[in-house]
């Protein structure tokens, strides 16, 4: 394959936060041309949640072989299956114009090794063969497994395309680019744009505490605009300990399950005060990780659904130094990115280009991944 060629992308992501599936049209050459086109999400039924929690539950007590992983990994592909014909719909465009889709499928354990001695485990599910069967497109997939094989924590991968898009913005001074997902992570996307300086961990808990304080206490998916942390009060002394957490301590490469950090440190807080404390707790991890980058950037750009949330946003503001935008503020799409990214990965999967660097993953050299399934002749 021409290493200059520009190919036209799909690219999935159904993040850990359940709430379904983000898809993405891209053009792109998996370098420097990049051009977002039609997007969309589509919301999981909540029998597929419920499939899903199951799932994570089973894969989390190492039940591997149950019946509700494959139960949810059917499912969840048919709900990609579905996203990807809606996605064509509204682009107005034939599956003959699609090149490859990049299918990331949903994370339901994240266990990268821990020592050099141990073995890591990653696993999403979603059959990416059936998925070409059924789309008649080509499917990269798989694309956390060959990194987590060589030693890299396999997470976060989309450090090379928040780079691609920092360096589209041709700015003089490093970006730092923040996804508040269900787990939130950074990339340090040097001043000069050389992929080798890019440096990327997943930081802390991005909305995961939250959404699950707020399901717990009050049967609700998020705190709606941040309304509940900013009628409650931080409790420092509580903060202060899960601080303290090593987690926090260890230096990147590093990365999450979304079930890493517990709430039990807020239980006994009311709802408001518990809601502001873990919304104070999210951006201090932000706050602390500036340590380990090479430098402080100099501008935060914010994506992910957390950036709707205002409380998250002030704190965030007030806890970093340089100025922090939404992905909006500098033309990115903060709802597709991930997805635009699985697009990007994709293509570059197909060219044999690296998806993580030493000092994204800790893989011991820049590594490409992804599975190929061809489409059906
Ligand atoms: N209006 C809002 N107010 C507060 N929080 C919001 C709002 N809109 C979205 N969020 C938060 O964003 C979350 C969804 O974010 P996103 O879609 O980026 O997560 P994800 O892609 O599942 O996560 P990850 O990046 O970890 O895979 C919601 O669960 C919620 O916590
Ligand atoms: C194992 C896994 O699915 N990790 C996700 C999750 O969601 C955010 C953060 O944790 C990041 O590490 C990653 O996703 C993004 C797309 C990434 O790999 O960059």
């Amino acid at each position: 394959m021409e290493l200059m060629s520009i190919m036209t992308a799909i690219g999935m992501m159904s993040g850990t936060s359940l709430d379904g599936v983000d898809a993405a049209i891209l053009r792109t050459d998996g370098l420097d041309v990049v051009e977002p086109g039609a997007a969309l999400h589509i919301p999981y039924d909540r029998d597929l949640k419920i499939w899903i929690r199951r799932a994570i539950k089973a894969a989390l007590e190492g039940r591997d072989g149950a019946a509700d992983i494959g139960k949810a990994a059917r499912e969840v592909t048919m709900a990609h299956v579905a996203a990807v014909e809606a996605l064509l719909e509204k682009a107005g465009i034939r599956r003959i114009a699609i090149d490859v889709i990049g299918f990331h499928g949903q994370t339901i354990l994240h266990r990268p090794a821990r020592s050099p001695e141990s073995t890591g485990r990653t696993w999403q599910i979603g059959d990416g063969r059936v998925l070409a069967e059924e789309t008649k497109i080509g499917v990269v997939c798989d694309f956390r497994s060959a990194d987590v094989a060589a030693g890299g924590e396999g997470a976060p991968l989309a450090p090379v395309y928040h780079a691609a898009l920092a360096r589209a913005l041709g700015r003089d001074h490093a970006v730092g680019v923040l996804n508040l997902g269900g787990v939130a992570n950074v990339t340090y996307a040097p001043a000069d744009g050389a992929e080798s300086g890019i440096v990327a961990f997943d930081c802390g808990p991005g909305n995961g505490l939250i959404d699950e304080w707020m399901e717990l206490k009050t049967g609700k998916a998020m705190d709606e605009d941040g309304a509940l942390a900013r009628r409650g009060r931080v409790h420092t002394d509580v903060l202060r300990y899960m601080l303290l957490n090593p987690y926090l301590r260890r230096r990147p490469p590093k990365s999450l399950d979304r079930y890493d950090f517990k709430l039990d440190p807020v239980l006994d807080l009311s709802v408001a005060d518990g809601a502001a404390t873990l919304t104070a707790f999210t951006a201090a991890c932000v706050r602390d990780c500036e340590k380990f980058l090479p430098s402080p950037p100099g501008e935060w750009i914010v994506c992910g659904g957390g950036r709707r949330n205002p409380a998250l946003m002030e704190a965030l503001e007030k806890a970093l130094d340089a100025p922090t935008l939404v992905a909006e503020n500098v033309g990115w799409r903060g709802d597709d990115l991930e997805a635009e990214c699985f697009a990007y990965l994709a293509v570059r999967s197909l060219k044999k280009l690296p998806l993580s660097f030493p000092k994204t993953t800790r893989v011991p050299r820049p590594m490409t991944g992804g599975v190929f399934h061809r489409a059906p002749l």
